[in-house]
């Protein structure tokens, strides 16, 4: 027979009810439930059960885009962003957007083995990365035939200038064009210029024309650039 201490019958919640749960320890050490298993792993009652620590909470599981969160809120994105972070995993999708926080420090995942991985590939299909939206929008100016921009945004210091060298430099190495003329440079050094734009509060656009030697009698431009607005405009 089992009875309840008396405290727990006097602190009960009234419409509360209770239930008696055996455990079983398996010899690897995993705990088995009995035929329970199944109904626990259908009801409501397995969420109430794993809140108040009955049953094993759920592994801790991070999510590479926000919006495949099970339960969206400040707090679950934060932690979600957070525990990403502490394994150096800067880039989080929200569905085609890219939240990058920066590391402040050297991370190797831009060299060109990283290239050729996100080269031509399919958004969401590998880990969030700067270059798989490069790579995304690059691959959308070819096939569809136009311009593509990609908006830069972000507080002083929290890398909008280091995310956009990132984004030059896979492009200009998708692009045959960049590689040869040494276009990466050159539009690097235009930086400073952008930079003026900032201080103006005017929109700052850096065209970089990438087009393929097969040529089709027209220019496509690629807009890398930083566009910053005064705060009123948010
Ligand atoms: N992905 C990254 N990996 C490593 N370091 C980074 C990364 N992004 C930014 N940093 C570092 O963070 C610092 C600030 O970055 P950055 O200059 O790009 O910021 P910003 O947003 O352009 O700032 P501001 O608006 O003031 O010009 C730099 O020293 C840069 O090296």
């Amino acid at each position: 027979m089992m009875l309840w201490p008396r405290m727990a019958l006097e602190n009960r919640l009234s419409g509360e009810d209770y239930r008696f749960l055996l455990r079983e320890k398996n010899l690897d050490g995993s705990i088995h439930y009995g035929s329970l298993q199944s109904w626990l792993q259908k009801t409501e009652e397995r969420r109430r059960m794993m809140e108040r620590g009955f049953l094993p909470q759920p592994q801790q599981k991070d999510y590479d885009d926000l919006c495949s969160l099970p339960d969206l809120n400040e707090k679950t994105l934060l932690e979600n962003l957070r525990n990403r972070f502490k394994q150096e995993k800067i880039y989080t999708y929200v569905g085609s957007i890219l939240i990058v926080i920066n590391p402040f420090k050297f991370l190797p995942i831009y060299n060109p083995k990283y290239v050729k991985m996100y080269d031509n590939h399919q958004l969401g299909k590998l880990e969030p990365h700067i270059y798989a939206v490069a790579d995304v929008a690059y691959h959308a100016m070819l096939q569809r035939r136009k311009n593509q921009c990609i908006v830069i945004s972000g507080e002083s210091g929290s890398g909008k200038t280091q995310s956009t060298n990132f984004l030059i430099h896979h492009l200009t190495a998708l692009s045959q064009k960049g590689f040869v003329s040494g276009v990466e440079q050159i539009i690097l050094g235009a930086g400073p210029v952008l930079e003026i734009c900032y201080d103006l509060q005017e929109p700052g656009f850096l065209p970089v024309e990438l087009t393929r030697s097969t040529g089709w009698g027209e220019t496509l431009q690629f807009g890398c650039g930083i566009l910053s607005f005064p705060i009123f405009d948010y």
